[in-house]
């Protein structure tokens, strides 16, 4: 299950609440993302990995799926696929750009996309303090990135609270009722 969207669209925050909510369910595994950028460990939960490390785990080809974007390089780790071939559900941050080769490898991919208004994004952007102004714009650029033709999407408008996003995507998959 890949969680995609724009940047400050509330993937990272919203997957929080989701691992919370969904602590207690067997089978579902949380993806821990590698990125050649240092974690803060306040917002996000991820690994760091070196460029030269990146290229050597894409090259190889031992992992789940890997990108670049933003001038940085995304893993997410082969254990993905062991969880899978285990019968777990694997939820991830993806990227709207690697989704084609997603649908590639695995048969039913599962896409929730969040969105919100680009002011939102970028007030969001400009308060989470991660990037400098100009890779806010450049991330911004990129905000309405279209996806076409993707089956079963499911669409999520994070501009209530985050609890009420966590909601939208509880009850999109079924989890609503517990
Ligand atoms: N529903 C929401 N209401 C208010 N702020 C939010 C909401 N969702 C996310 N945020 C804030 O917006 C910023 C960007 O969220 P983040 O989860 O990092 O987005 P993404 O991972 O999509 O880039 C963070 O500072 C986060 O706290
Ligand atoms: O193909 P795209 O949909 O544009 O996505 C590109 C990348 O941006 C996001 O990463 P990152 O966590 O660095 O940024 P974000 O939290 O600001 O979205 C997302 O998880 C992808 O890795």
């Amino acid at each position: 299950m890949l969680v995609v969207g724009p940047s400050g669209a509330g993937k990272d925050t919203l997957l929080d609440g989701l691992r919370t909510r969904l602590s207690e369910c067997e089978h579902v595994y949380f993806a821990r993302r590698m990125i050649t950028r240092a974690a803060n460990a306040a917002t996000e939960n991820h690994g760091t990995l070196s460029e030269a490390e990146y290229d050597r785990l894409s090259g190889d080809g031992n992992i789940a799926l890997c990108w670049r974007a933003h001038g940085l390089g995304y893993v997410l780790p082969a254990e993905c696929d062991t969880k899978i071939r285990n019968g777990y559900t694997v939820i991830a941050n993806g990227s709207r750009r690697a989704l084609p080769k997603a649908f590639e490898k695995y048969l039913n991919p599962k896409v929730i996309l969040i969105t919100a208004p680009i002011p939102v994004l970028a007030a969001r952007l400009a308060q989470r303090g991660r990037e400098t102004r100009t890779e806010i714009e450049a991330r911004l650029s990129q905000a309405s990135l279209e996806l076409e033709g993707i089956p079963g999407l499911i669409r999520i408008e994070n501009t209530g609270t985050v609890d009420q996003g966590v909601n939208a995507i509880l009850q999109a998959l079924g989890y609503a009722n517990g």
